[in-house]
């Protein structure tokens, strides 16, 4: 419904370029729209890295740069054709990109813009700096034109046709990457990049894929843009270009192809349809701007979206199958800590605690605010790293790895407050969950629906995740858990908030889940739920373990009386 809905819009779209472009535009007019979709081309890339990865690359436009001198210098000073300097204007950028990409994804989001910016500063001086092979600050002119199957694409309209022909590739490519695996890894670390880890993603490998593909993108769009202008200048590695595309992403809607080509049609022709304004033009563009900005803060594809889905009603639930997921690896002897100690700065937050989590038991883990339950949760989920101590997982020793490690081998956690991504469906926040172990979405959904069924929640799965009752966002977020059938599972106090009902009810399938062999550790201040259900219970206190024997005896403990259970008055 929503696909026919866009595809009505989308064909509509393109049939209005298509009669322009044949109709109506002047040579200019021609020029402008193919300037247009050259940097739909470039802002495809974006919305990959940026809209749907959010990370802010500001070599964007450095990579366009690229891709021009690459056709540029190719072309008119090695006469090479087409085909050769198109797919080498791909290629240069991406090859730049992987060890650049390696070098800055790591850094938080605006070191990282800054680190790319300085990408395109670099590359700048070496445009103006390097006149034997760039043509210096005048470039290089006299680039031929595009020649395909023999035949020179002159300026106009076949040159139109054949940016626009690529853009059509272009976002089909890029809309088949957003709605399949990489688009909703992305979306998933976007929104919340330490959960994208505990799911089993590994966030490093996705954040240079999408760094990677977005050169890609961005080299077509150069080398398209010299065949457009017949030169290239440093003009093209200058930071007014990177705006345009920024701003095209935004105004256009992030992460939305459509947007893209959107954002770039409008960007190109508001400045000429404001002309006759003479100098009072650039207020007004930048009125119109800003007013979609504040207007629609998802961009005008966005606001699109959410116009007709009001006209047309909500997302129906899907007509998927729940299917049963994979049982859960054999892990037969669990997980199990040693000597494990963690600081920060000067706190001792765990020190020395030793445990182990064996199949089919539910441990409980309680000790006064600030104990250290949490980080200890965090170091055997490999959130933290332990600064001393060994962890074994199912034998393994997997002492240090990262969380997306140990979720792929079995480990699955749940937050203290539920972390599912803002304005996510409640089928599509579970079946991300799956996305590091399914390979296509469908399968990942028909999962997802089990693991919404098997809690009790299956009329979710239609709903978006905002606005749910804390109650049923816990439950959401277990089956996020749930759905990847893990050995081993970690829940940050997941009855708080709850009514007896719904505590009798999670306790209920915690048993079951215990029946089938998983091993459960249940951080909790609640003792009326934690101990019924616990056989085991450990008491940190200060970071250390004062009490692990079962859960019966530790309110007769002394040591936990003092510590803890003494101060938790109806605890
Ligand atoms: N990232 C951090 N940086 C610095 N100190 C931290 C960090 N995380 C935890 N701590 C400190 O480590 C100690 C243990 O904190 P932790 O959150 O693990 O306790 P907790 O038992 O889970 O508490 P609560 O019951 O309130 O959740 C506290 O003193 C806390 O201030």
């Amino acid at each position: 419904m929503a696909e026919r809905r866009s595809a009505v819009i989308l064909t509509a779209g393109a049939l209005a370029l298509l009669v322009y472009a044949l109709a109506f535009a002047s040579p200019y007019g021609l020029r402008v729209l193919t300037v247009a979709g050259v940097y739909a081309l470039a802002a495809f890339g974006f919305q990959i890295v940026f809209g749907l990865g959010g990370a802010l690359s500001l070599a964007q436009g450095a990579f366009f740069g690229v891709g021009a001198y690459v056709t540029g210098i190719l072309g008119s000073r090695h006469g090479l054709g087409f085909e050769a300097t198109f797919p080498l204007s791909m290629l240069v950028p991406f090859l730049l990109a992987l060890p650049v990409g390696l070098a800055v994804l790591r850094l938080e989001s605006h070191y990282f813009a800054l680190a790319t910016l300085g990408i395109a500063q670099v590359l700048h001086l070496l445009a103006v700096n390097l006149p034997e092979l760039t043509g210096g600050s005048n470039g290089l002119a006299g680039v031929p034109a595009a020649v395909l199957f023999g035949w020179a694409v002159p300026r106009g309209l076949p040159m139109a046709g054949l940016v626009w022909g690529l853009v059509a590739l272009g976002g089909l490519i890029g809309w088949r990457l957003a709605r399949g695996r990489l688009g909703r890894s992305l979306t998933m670390l976007r929104d919340d990049p330490l959960a994208a880890g505990t799911l089993g993603l590994d966030v490093g490998r996705l954040r240079l894929a999408a760094f990677g593909i977005s050169a890609l993108f961005a080299g077509a769009a150069g080398a398209l843009a010299v065949h457009t202008q017949r030169v290239v200048s440093p003009e093209v590695l200058e930071f007014p270009v990177m705006v345009s595309i920024l701003t095209i992403s935004i105004v256009g809607g992030r992460g939305r192809m459509a947007g893209a080509v959107l954002g770039a049609v409008l960007l190109l022709h508001l400045p000429e349809w404001f002309r006759f304004l003479e100098r009072g033009y650039l207020v007004i563009y930048g009125a119109a701007l800003l007013l979609t900005i504040v207007l629609a803060p998802d961009g005008l594809t966005g606001l699109l979206h959410r116009l007709t889905a009001r006209l047309y009603g909500g997302k129906p639930r899907a007509l998927v199958e729940a299917r049963e997921p994979p049982p859960p690896p054999a892990l037969p002897e669990g997980l199990a800590v040693e000597g494990l100690r963690k600081y920060f700065g000067g706190v001792q937050a765990v020190d020395r605690v030793s445990l182990d989590l064996r199949p089919g038991t539910i441990t409980g883990l309680i000790g006064p605010n600030g104990s250290g339950k949490s980080t200890v949760i965090n170091l055997l989920s490999g959130l933290e790293r332990p600064d001393a101590g060994r962890v074994r997982l199912g034998g393994q020793d997997v002492t240090g790895a990262r969380a997306d490690r140990l979720a792929r081998a079995g480990l699955a956690r749940s937050f203290q407050a539920a972390a599912l991504p803002a304005g996510a469906g409640v089928l599509e926040a579970v079946a991300a969950a799956r996305l590091a172990f399914d390979r296509d979405a469908a399968t990942a959904e028909a999962h997802a629906h089990w693991a919404l069924d098997r809690l009790g929640v299956g009329e979710l799965a239609g709903e978006s995740c905002d606005g749910l009752p804390a109650a049923l966002r816990r439950r959401v977020e277990l089956a996020r858990a749930l759905v990847r059938r893990p050995a081993v599972l970690l829940l940050d106090e997941p009855a708080a908030g709850l009514t007896d009902g719904e505590k009798a009810d999670l306790a209920a399938l915690l048993r079951d889940l215990a029946g089938e062999g998983m091993a459960i550790l249940l951080v909790e201040h609640d003792m009326g739920f934690l101990l019924p259900l616990a056989g085991r219970v450990l008491c940190l206190d200060r970071g250390q373990l004062i009490y692990d024997g079962p859960a019966g005896e530790v309110r007769r403990d002394q040591a936990v009386a003092t510590a803890y259970l003494g101060r938790a008055g109806s605890a």
